[in-house]
């Protein structure tokens, strides 16, 4: 199922198979569209969040890289200066702001965007003062320009959302880090130490793709050691994730999946044709299933799939509930199918 394009009955259907495996919050991620598709997209989805079945949209473009775009529409990425790109983005804040209700209602949580980009500064702006978090992400930054726009952040808070505040606060969180941005280098060391060392000082989180392909497991642990509680997991899923074999779409974008054959390597959703990874493999119950598996300690490996990315939504939107696993604590491991318990929100010690 495909959140861009999908009507919203199979939205409904897809939220419910997610909720009996135990997910309890789900933000759809919308990708980079044609300008009318993505407003459309949002004005079909934003009362899924208004009336809680979603947690959230995150917009994931248009304003990318276009060195970086990965499994993003390449053609329909936008320069964050022109003025069709600003009215774009007036149109979308408007569209997931409900009539009634401050910033804490509106349905877009998060946009990823490249905060090189000439008018960048600008969407962080528009960003903030919306109470959507900018997502520094499909990012060709140095680590100076990387480091400028969190400094640029500074100026830009609204109460409740930015940088600096508590270990409750909602601040940005990096999409994707290591996926679709430059890689370590010790001449030219890039976004990723930078979004680390700001992680490590309580100024940001970062995002990882815990599928196994995305990052290589060592690394995620590395991460998990290294800023325990700025680890947001992430499904990156799509149409493709945990699917059969065969074609879908992301958005305006074709993807395929050779299925489950037995090599983990052919299970990740690709470009068709194409060897580019277009999204995660596995979805979050699965993805915690793997950090158990690679030794996680289950104190690290829980928060990092449910509250702390929590923490990235609204205040009024994190209360999801508690789900009890099967889970084997000689092994550290948790029977794959669905929850043994899921508690609602509410319940007495939730
Ligand atoms: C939905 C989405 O955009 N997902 C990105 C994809 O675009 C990118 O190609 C891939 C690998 O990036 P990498 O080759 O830089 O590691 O990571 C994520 O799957």
């Amino acid at each position: 199922m495909d959140f861009a394009t999908a009507p919203v009955h199979h939205v409904r259907d897809a939220l419910r198979e997610l909720f009996r495996r135990g997910v309890t919050r789900v933000v759809a991620s919308l990708p980079t569209l044609p300008a009318p598709d993505l407003l459309a997209a949002v004005r079909r989805l934003a009362p899924l969040v208004w009336e809680g079945s979603l947690a959230g949209l995150h917009l994931e473009g248009p304003f990318l890289s276009r060195h970086r775009c990965g499994a993003q529409s390449a053609e329909d990425v936008l320069e964050p200066g022109s003025d069709r790109s600003r009215r774009l983005l007036e149109s979308l804040v408007q569209a997931g702001r409900p009539d009634h209700g401050g910033p804490d209602a509106q349905a877009i949580v998060a946009m990823t965007y490249a905060p090189e980009l000439e008018g960048a500064e600008w969407v962080e702006r528009a960003l903030f003062a919306a109470g959507i978090l900018p997502s520094p992400g499909h990012t060709d930054a140095t680590e100076a320009e990387f480091s400028t726009a969190l400094q640029r952040w500074t100026g830009m808070q609204t109460p409740g959302l930015g940088l600096g505040g508590t270990g409750r606060h909602r601040l940005p969180a990096v999409t994707h880090l290591f996926n679709a941005m430059p890689g370590f280098h010790h001449r030219a060391p890039g976004p990723v130490p930078a979004a680390l060392r700001a992680a490590a000082r309580g100024d940001l989180r970062v995002e990882l793709v815990a599928d196994g392909l995305h990052v290589d497991p060592d690394v995620i642990q590395d991460v998990l050691r290294l800023v325990p509680g700025a680890v947001c997991v992430v499904s990156d899923a799509s149409a493709a994730t945990d699917a059969p074999a065969g074609t879908y779409t992301l958005g305006a974008v074709a993807i395929e999946t050779t299925g489950n054959t037995g090599n983990q390597n052919s299970r990740a959703p690709r470009l068709a044709g194409q060897p580019t990874l277009a999204s995660g493999a596995v979805s979050l119950d699965g993805a915690l299933r793997h950090l158990l598996a690679w030794g996680v300690p289950l104190e690290l490996a829980v928060p990092a799939v449910s509250t702390t990315p929590a923490l990235t939504l609204p205040s009024t939107r994190r209360a999801s509930g508690w789900v009890e696993w099967d889970w084997d604590a000689e092994n550290g491991t948790i029977a794959p199918g669905p929850p043994a318990v899921v508690v609602p929100p509410g319940a007495p010690g939730t």
